[in-house]
């Protein structure tokens, strides 16, 4: 097996040297019929950081994460987490990670606390401590009321949040979040930033992808745009954004705005 890589240097890692990246990607593509959705991503993901994938619809951002966490084999490249090749050695990777991916179908026959429980399970953890992680899951993301109720009865938002408690039973060391915060309210999207935040400073990576700049800004300390299946710019999210805002910066990279062209029929006087 070949040996996980050093930190680059060239792909948005701000690593101490030495220290291996939390997650590694090189060269990876992926191709469906004629459509290239990655086109060649390199990116250092630094342990112990907090970090942003932004990009435009369409950018490969789910295809990218999906490769990533090994749920879609990829044409090109190659992926390490903490050292451990996800496709060579996918056992132990996916130990080493929680992931919350965007759209895939949950065991929704369950009821909220069993689906967490399970996950818990799953993950080879004894039933005392998945009891204690489970409740204390259901607290901080205010679940509690609907921990009996089924998960095909909850709200898009709840879904959401019970799935992240899923995905952060067995403290992973490397989170990966596909639009954690679509449909969520803003309280609970407080609360989650906040678990999040404290997730970050104890030492886990978080990954987050998102549409939501301002959010971006505010909450990852690195970032990395993509569009067309390539990586625009990666790096802190101060060196990204120089003097501008993060979303002008984006708008900047990623172009195409086109306000209003063709659409001289909406215009009502
Ligand atoms: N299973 C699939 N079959 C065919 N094409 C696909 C498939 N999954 C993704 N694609 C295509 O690959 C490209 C990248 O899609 P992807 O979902 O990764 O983008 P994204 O950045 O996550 O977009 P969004 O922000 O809209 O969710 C798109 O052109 C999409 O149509």
């Amino acid at each position: 097996m070949p040996p996980a890589p050093e930190p680059s240097g060239r792909s948005g890692g701000s690593q101490a040297p030495g220290v291996r990246p939390a997650l590694a990607l090189r060269g990876l593509a992926k191709r469906f019929g004629d459509r290239i959705a990655v086109n060649g991503i390199d990116l250092d993901v630094p342990t112990g950081s907090f970090y942003g994938l932004v990009g435009p619809n369409g950018a490969g951002k789910t295809t990218t994460l999906s490769m990533a966490t090994g749920l879609l084999r990829p044409d090109y490249g190659q992926i390490w987490v903490h050292g451990v090749d996800v496709w060579r050695a996918p056992l132990e990777a996916k130990k080493l990670m929680g992931i919350l991916p965007d759209g895939v179908r949950l065991f929704d026959r369950l009821t909220g606390e069993q689906l967490v429980t399970y996950a818990g399970l799953l993950r080879g953890m004894d039933r005392e401590e998945v009891a204690v992680r489970v409740s204390d899951l259901l607290e901080a993301l205010d679940l509690v009321e609907d921990a009996g109720t089924l998960v095909v009865d909850y709200s898009a938002g709840m879904t959401k949040k019970i799935a992240l408690a899923s995905a952060l039973v067995h403290a992973p060391r490397l989170l990966v979040l596909d639009e954690p915060f679509e449909s969520v309210d803003p309280v609970s999207a407080a609360n989650i930033r906040d678990i999040l935040a404290t997730y970050a400073s104890g030492g886990g990576t978080v990954i987050v992808s998102s549409h939501v700049m301002d959010l971006v800004q505010r909450m990852c300390d690195h970032v990395a745009v993509i569009a067309a299946g390539t990586v625009l710019a990666a790096g802190t999210v101060d060196d990204v954004r120089g003097d501008a805002t993060l979303e002008d910066r984006f708008v900047e990279l990623v172009g195409g705005r086109n306000p209003g062209a063709g659409l001289a029929w909406l215009r009502t006087s």
